[in-house]
This record gives C-alpha cells, sequence and structure tokens, in this order.
C-alpha cells in the first residue's frame, strides 16, 4: 500500500444513481456531454483526483432508462479521452475497452496515440464481458463470446504490449544530413499469433509515453483475479465488506509474487464506491432520500449508508478502509452531475489531505506516475 490512496472519479455525464438526472440541477440531456466533460475534469483535476475514469457499455435499449439511464447515448470512452486530452494537464484519462469486441491492433494503435497526445496520461480499462446485444451488434456468437472471453483478453494484452513496443523509444534518430530519419533495427514485428488474436505487427505508432499505458480490470471471478495479478496493475473491484477486500487485495499480490512481477508493482485494489455528501449530515441524509424518492418504480436502486454525510464522516470512511489494508484506493461514484462529484472535491478531498491519507497536489506528470509505477522497459531491451 503506498502511502496516499489512489482516487479515481468516474464519469457518467446523467449521473452513476438511476435518478440522478432528476434531481435538482442536474445534467440532463445527452446532447450537452461534451460540456459536462470538461467541467468534470475541471474539478477533478483541481481536486487532484489521479484519473477520470469511463466505463463502456456495448449496447443500448428503451429498458436501460430506469435502471442505467446514463448508457442510453453517450460519447464513446476513447472519444472521450481524445478530446479531454488536450483540455487538462495532469489528471490521468482512464478509458475502456471490451476486449471480446475489439481488435487488437487498432487498440494498441489508439492508446499508443492518446497516450502521446495527453503526454502519458492515458490508462486503459478492460472489460471481458460477453453479451447477447452487443455480440449482436458486432455479427458474433454470444455463446462462443462467453466461452473464450477470458482466454481472449489474455491473449490480447500480450499482444497489445509486443505492439506498444514496435518501435524502441530512440528508434527516430532525426538524422537530417545522413537523410536518416529511423533506425532499421529499431522497430520489431510483433508475431502475435495466438489461439483468438493474431497481428503480424509492427504498429505505426510509437511506443506509448508510459512504455505501457497503465492497464486495469473491472471483474471479480477468479480469472479476473488472474488476469490482473499476471498482466494488471489495477484491479477495480466491488466490495461492501472490508475483510473481503482484504483478503482479495492480499490474494492479488501473492499471485502477483508467485507469477515473477516485481514487489514493487504489485498491483493495487481500487474500490468503486458512491458518497452522497454535502455541508451536514443531515442535509446529506435529505438528499439521498430524495435521491431515493426519485427512482421509477419497480427499479431496484439503493444508497449504502455507510457513505452518506458531511465531509469528515465520509472521508473518516474511506480512511478507515485504506488504513486497514483493504483496499489501495476509490474510484468515486457521483450520483448527479456535477453537484456530487464538486461536493466530494470540495468537502471529502481536503478532509482526506488533512488526515494524510492523500497528497495535496500532484507529484508526477504521467498517469504511471501517479499510480506510483514504474517505467517498463521494452521486451526487446531484454532480448
Ligand atoms: C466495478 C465494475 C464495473 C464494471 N463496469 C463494466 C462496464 O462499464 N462495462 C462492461 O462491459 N462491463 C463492466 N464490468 C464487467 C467486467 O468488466 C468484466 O469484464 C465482466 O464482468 C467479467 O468479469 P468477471 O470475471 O467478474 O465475471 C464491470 C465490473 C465491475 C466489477
Amino acid at each position: 500500500m503506498g502511502e496516499h490512496m489512489i482516487l479515481g472519479a468516474a464519469f457518467r455525464a446523467l449521473g452513476a444513481f438511476p435518478s440522478g438526472w432528476r434531481m435538482p440541477g442536474a445534467e440532463r440531456l445527452p446532447r450537452r456531454e461534451p460540456q459536462v466533460l470538461v467541467k468534470a475534469a475541471k474539478i477533478a483535476e483541481r481536486a487532484g483526483f489521479d484519473y477520470l475514469y469511463f466505463g463502456d457499455w456495448l449496447s443500448t435499449g428503451p429498458e436501460l432508462e430506469t435502471t442505467a439511464p446514463h448508457l442510453l447515448a453517450r460519447v464513446d470512452p476513447l472519444s472521450a479521452v481524445a478530446f479531454l486530452a488536450a483540455s487538462t494537464r495532469r489528471i490521468g484519462l482512464l478509458t475502456s475497452i471490451n476486449t471480446t469486441y475489439s481488435e487488437v491492433y487498432s487498440i494498441a494503435r489508439q492508446t499508443a496515440s492518446i497516450d502521446l497526445l495527453s503526454g502519458g496520461r492515458l490508462g486503459l480499462n478492460l472489460h471481458v464481458g460477453a453479451n447477447a446485444p452487443a455480440a449482436a451488434n458486432y455479427g458474433k456468437d454470444v455463446e462462443w463470446d462467453r466461452l473464450n472471453a477470458y482466454d481472449r483478453a489474455f491473449e490480447f494484452v500480450d499482444a497489445l504490449r509486443r505492439l506498444w513496443d514496435s518501435w524502441d523509444d530512440d528508434a527516430f534518430i532525426a538524422d537530417a544530413s545522413a537523410g536518416q530519419l529511423a533506425e532499421p533495427g529499431r522497430v520489431h514485428p510483433a508475431d502475435y499469433y495466438g489461439r483468438f488474436v493474431q497481428t503480424a505487427g509492427p504498429l505505426n505508432a510509437l511506443r506509448p509515453v508510459q512504455g505501457a499505458v497503465p492497464i486495469t480490470h473491472t471483474g471479480t471471478s477468479p480469472r479476473a483475479h488472474e488476469l490482473v495479478a499476471t498482466r494488471g496493475n489495477v484491479a477495480i473491484a466491488d466490495f461492501e465488506d472490508a475483510a473481503q477486500a482484504f483478503d482479495y487485495r492480499a490474494g492479488l499480490r501473492a499471485a502477483a509474487l508467485a507469477a515473477g512481477r516485481d514487489p514493487l508493482d504489485a498491483p493495487a485494489l481500487v474500490i468503486p464506491v458512491l458518497p452522497v455528501v454535502a455541508e451536514t449530515p443531515e442535509k446529506a441524509e435529505a438528499l439521498a432520500s430524495e435521491l431515493l424518492a426519485l427512482v421509477a418504480p419497480g427499479t431496484r436502486a439503493r444508497v449504502p449508508s455507510l457513505l452518506v454525510g458531511d465531509g469528515p464522516a465520509v472521508a473518516a470512511r474511506l480512511e478507515a478502509w485504506f488504513r486497514s489494508g483493504a483496499v489501495d484506493g476509490f474510484q468515486i461514484l457521483s450520483a448527479w452531475m456535477p453537484a456530487q462529484l464538486e461536493a466530494f472535491a470540495e468537502l471529502v478531498v481536503p478532509e482526506l489531505v488533512a488526515r494524510g491519507v492523500f497528497r495535496s497536489a500532484y507529484a508526477g506528470r504521467t498517469l504511471r506516475e501517479h499510480l506510483g509505477l514504474r517505467h517498463p522497459i521494452s521486451a526487446y531491451a531484454l532480448d
């Protein structure tokens, strides 16, 4: 566990609670997403969040309106981070892709490009799910997808790393007088031929600024655990019980060591939480009640009462989890935008800083540095 917790903010323009968009003053129109993106990034960057997170879902339908309205129509996560690369300077930008329905060469190219455009602030979260609507959209067979999703994900990450390492960091010598732009020996084919993923390479993009874009995974099954332990940097997983989180995190670190990974680069555990924060405990309770009262009839939704309160109360909860060694950090879901992100930034973050569990300003420039990870050497430097 680092000295300071990892703090991410999950971005959902229409809020992360089913009824959030109905709260007074809440953002509620998908066409306003460009403005909401910029506003959220400014709030989160001012507060010093390590990253802004973008999940993804590869289908839509009217049935989502009452349960997950933010999924109906939105800017896709790679476009969102590319857009924010120019209007932000320090905050990490954690995008998501689904390895089942993505092609590795395209993802390697887009992520290497956005890492360069953002000055090394990109992160890549992997979804490994398969579901019928997504399979139908991509012309795939959902049963096959489901059966092979994790095998494909493991191969996907291995191929991605090889593609990212195509060009050595010093490949472009740009010797104008000799007329030599690149050293021919410093570019390498990927030559990756797995059962589910094949790519020849080399990649037509520079090696990422971060060497490898930090990889996170949202999943809790044994295969999800193995994927992060062997190839990931952060597990993002739901736990309401600190003892369970503690065991999961300890298991993750032990498995990473057993797989031969450097203890300094052991994967971290971050859990998503949805606080409802206000200036007073009474006001926070009233907001939580209002939020629940606005949920559509028949839709199941609840606000975990642990995290309804004023800044000191919410900060104390997060501090206790962090200090117990259960988690490395938190991904904050804002029930509605932008007011709840602002409330967390203004009322909780300063409390966390005062308690010594969050830094007062960015120490590094890249997401890798924010997460305390070392710069990886290229696979070819080891040859
Ligand atoms: C906190 C959390 C958030 C997730 N968000 C998404 C999402 O936005 N889109 C998606 O396709 N899958 C999402 N998933 C699913 C996972 O990414 C994962 O690929 C899938 O559930 C398989 O995981 P499993 O190994 O736990 O079964 C999420 C999972 C968790 C734990």
